[in-house]
């Protein structure tokens, strides 16, 4: 299977950006996803892949064949490229049965009657459905149905497969079992996957790597640890997980290691891969990213480092752990634990580890004002080690 690569792809809609100098490669037998939020341009990058959609300028090739190229005026139509796609709405023929669904591409292709049988009897094997050859789409569930539209694209052996959202149509509890059974899938059939969601938790468990879009531009690209531990910037932090923000400025800096003020308090903080970046230099603004299951609610008069003091406006249950929303400075906090804290004020513990350090201001959109009526925090300095 051959590796994809996308270089600087451009779409615009009137004067709406839609693709912005998109670039990325997939590399060969991957699964890599396109996750960003609705209107991100996931779906217009997937469709000019396919051919559906021809970008104003870019390039985009499989291995050594080029499917568009605006500068060398190529671009091949979808039947040229070899590619195989699911859309969210399965598309089955309701006509047709399952092995007529899977048999049409492969006519189509003009494939002998005798190897249509035999492919079509190894792909319904390989999704499980062997049985229901000869049922029709209307007497198969969701999830069957869902695996007929994945047949159907791996019957005729494309080079990539292309899938759009194939499992948002089923409900919550069958999507989280038809993750496993598409990732197994993908790895034994080894085709080389692009694709497209915006539920953050499927694109971190089925891919090899993630990309994160924002209004039609790349902003990461990475493995689902480096997406979710080490983001690039507030944005993609703030999509993937739950994140909270924090403005400070850097107080003092060394190989190793930056203090932080935080509003009354400072921060102490190990430097990581972010030790090159020339902009965090001694009295610049930064913003802190902190996930709400790496912050840990203790009581308020709890003593040590890294501990920032909070007002408890809300404590929900929600089934594995308990959810803290709460007030500092004049920010809301989100906080994920286990454990049961009351008190109109709690303490705050922050893994030093854990924590991210992004040069600037933090975009207004990320802050969460406190609700006026919450409790107030501690105007008491705060003292807090973070590492990152
Ligand atoms: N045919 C079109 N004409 C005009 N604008 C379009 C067209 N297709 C897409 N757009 C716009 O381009 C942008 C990107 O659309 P796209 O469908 O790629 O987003 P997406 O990330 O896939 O969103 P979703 O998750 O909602 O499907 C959106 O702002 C959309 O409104």
């Amino acid at each position: 299977m051959p590796e994809l690569t996308v270089h600087e792809l451009t779409k615009n809609y009137g004067t709406h950006a839609a693709l912005q100098e998109v670039s990325f490669t997939v590399r060969d037998g991957s699964f890599f996803t396109l996750l960003g939020p609705s209107g991100c341009g996931k779906s217009t990058t997937l469709a000019s892949i396919a051919g559906l959609e021809r970008p104003d300028h870019g390039r985009i090739a499989a291995g050594s064949m080029t499917f568009l190229d605006s500068d060398q005026g190529v671009y091949l139509t979808p039947e040229e490229r070899n590619l195989g796609m699911v859309f969210q709405s399965y598309a089955l023929w309701p006509h047709m049965t399952v092995a007529g669904n899977l048999e049409l591409p492969l006519k189509l292709r003009r494939v002998s009657g005798s190897e249509r049988a035999r492919r079509i009897d190894r792909t319904l094997e390989q999704v499980g459905l062997g049985p229901f050859r000869d049922r029709y789409p209307h007497q198969l569930s969701g999830g069957q149905q869902q695996r007929v539209a994945l047949a159907r694209a791996l019957v005729y052996s494309p080079d990539v497969l292309l899938l759009d959202e194939p499992l948002s149509n089923l409900d919550a509890k069958l999507r989280e079992q038809a993750r496993g059974w598409l990732k197994q899938l993908q790895q034994d059939v080894g085709i080389t996957t692009i694709y497209v969601t915006h539920d953050q938790a499927e694109a971190l468990t089925l891919s090899d790597q993630i990309a994160v879009m924002r209004r039609g531009r790349m902003l990461q690209v990475g493995s689902p640890e480096e997406i979710y531990e080490r983001p690039t910037s507030p944005a993609v932090a703030d999509f993937v997980g739950r994140c909270n923000f924090l403005a400070g400025t850097i107080d003092q800096l060394d190989e190793r290691q930056a203090t932080i003020a935080l509003g009354a308090g400072t921060v102490r903080i190990a430097l990581g891969d972010q030790r090159s970046d020339p902009s965090l230099i001694r009295g610049s603004r930064v913003t802190l990213g902190i996930r709400a299951e790496r912050l840990r609610v203790v009581d308020h008069d709890h003593n040590g480092d890294n501990v920032l003091r909070a007002g408890l406006q809300q404590r929900l249950y929600s089934g594995s752990t308990y959810e803290y929303r709460l007030s500092y400075q004049d920010q809301t906090l989100v906080a994920e634990d286990t454990c049961v804290v009351d008190g109109p004020e709690v303490g705050l513990v922050i893994d030093p580890d854990t924590v991210s350090i992004f040069p600037g201001e933090p975009d207004r959109e990320l802050l969460h004002p406190s609700t006026p009526d919450a409790a107030s925090s501690s105007d008491q300095a705060d003292r807090v080690e973070v590492a990152v």
